[in-house]
């Protein structure tokens, strides 16, 4: 056996107590942090089986037919699963079903044994009729399984559902289980026999969220005097456009939010601070904010270190995620360097970030869900605010362009050459 990692969190509650959007998130975290994570959702395989368009009656715990089928869905997910965890070398597999009955968690409890996989259950209970009353409404009635049914129609089934679960539901009371329990979105959260720094992480990150509607806006520095150069990194002050736009962003942000609360982060570097001067909000400086280190080709222009370094440039051609400037960082090493800002963003409100342009990306990339590969390349121009909202399953996205010019500093995905000398073939631009 591996002396690899292999961790199963098998989300327990009934229905409509959000653990499809528990589930998204950790996953999302984890393979923005470059853990190699997958969600296994039952409802799809029960869907794939038996398809989706049984009414609650199937979900009744007394029939036996449904039962025996409903399992059946469980087993297939299962067997997923585990091939998924020794023939893709997986590490955090999320298993999203009810899995509300003792019986049903002991099953998945000794089957991952045999593999030698570590389960933590994640149970999440709501009590709140509001967040259920949402949660159906928002999610449920656009789940396949009610496409095409009249609205009212759907809730009334879907609420028969959950009822047949409710006379069946055992939540976790088992001292020797690894469990976390969310109560009522997180408002109250019990652990018990929690190991490890990976179980710890998963756990630290659900105790930190939250469902309050928010905004999250990013905008760059205002343009700046090493912008105009075309020079990377340094420390320099913005342009006269650049201080034009500090001047503009406060309007912008008012039409937006109006009188609600705002906190501004900003890195350490001058071009931030400056761009946040006339912003009447609290601000924070985050020394994690500061841009991508290029340390021995910072303050040159992407020619010169073409020239200089002519292999370090087209290594970083090829590989943008993984490549570490000599002496420097990597963009996985600013994504490492910005987990603390991820999490504190998760537990904040309206927050202003005032960065860099691969600061920017990495943060960007975790809320959009951005392959290691395109994150590097996501355009984050000069004088646009980009405002993002959580919503259950994604972010939405509106950007403002600001009417006033800048430079242009994003390096399009270079042309990938054939091997051969052949023809360039032109790879996913973003
Ligand atoms: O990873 P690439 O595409 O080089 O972009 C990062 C670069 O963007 C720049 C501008 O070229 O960011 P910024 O001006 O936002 O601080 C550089 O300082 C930084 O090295």
């Amino acid at each position: 056996m591996s002396s690899h990692t292999r961790i199963a969190c098998v989300m327990v509650g009934l229905p409509a107590r959000g653990k499809t959007y528990i589930a998204q998130k950790v996953c999302r975290y984890l393979k923005w942090l470059g853990v190699s994570t997958k969600v296994f959702n039952v409802g799809n395989y029960r869907r794939k089986l038996h398809g989706s368009n049984q009414t609650h009656s199937f979900f009744d715990p007394n029939n036996v037919l449904g039962e025996i089928a409903r399992k059946q869905a469980a087993i297939e997910a299962l067997e997923d699963m585990i091939k998924w965890f020794l023939k893709e070398n997986g590490t955090v597999a999320l298993f999203d079903a009810t899995n509300s009955t003792r019986d049903r968690r002991n099953f998945i409890l000794e089957y991952c044994k045999k593999y030698e996989i570590q389960v933590i259950f994640i149970e999440s209970i709501c009590q709140d009729e509001n967040i259920i009353l949402e949660n159906i409404m928002d999610v449920k009635l656009c789940s396949p399984d009610y496409k095409d049914m009249d609205p009212e129609k759907a809730a009334e089934d879907f609420r028969a559902r959950i009822s047949h679960y409710e006379q069946a539901y055992e939540p976790i009371t088992e001292s020797d289980l690894t469990y976390i329990k969310l109560i009522n979105v997180g408002s109250q959260v019990v652990i018990n026999m929690i190991q490890g720094y990976l179980q710890s992480r998963i756990v630290f990150y659900l105790m930190n969220l939250h469902i309050i509607p928010r905004n999250i806006f990013f905008s760059r520095h205002g343009e700046s005097v090493y912008n105009l150069m075309g020079k990377i990194g340094g420390d320099s002050d913005l342009s006269p456009r650049g201080k034009k736009y500090a001047f503009a962003l406060p309007k912008l942000i008012k039409d937006n939010l109006g009188d609600q609360p705002l906190t501004v982060w900003t890195s350490t570097m001058r071009r931030t601070i400056q761009t946040s001067e006339y912003l009447p909000y609290p601000k924070l400086q985050w020394k994690a904010l500061d841009e991508l280190d290029a340390s021995s080709c910072d303050g040159m222009t992407y020619e010169e270190i073409e020239k200089k370094y002519p292999e370090d440039y087209a290594n970083r051609d090829e590989d943008k995620f993984n490549y570490r400037y000599r002496g420097g960082e990597s963009y996985r090493d600013v994504v490492s360097r910005l987990e603390p800002v991820i999490m504190e963003l998760e537990r904040q409100q309206n927050i202003l970030i005032i960065g860099h342009q691969a600061i920017l990306r990495c943060i960007y990339g975790y809320f959009q869900n951005l392959s290691q590969d395109d994150l590097p390349y996501v355009k984050i121009p000069l004088h646009t605010v980009i405002k993002l909202t959580p919503k259950a399953y994604n972010c939405e996205e509106v950007r403002y362009k600001v009417d006033i010019d800048a430079v242009d500093t994003h390096r399009p995905k270079p042309l990938k050459q054939k091997v051969n000398g052949g023809v360039n073939s032109e790879i996913n631009q973003c």
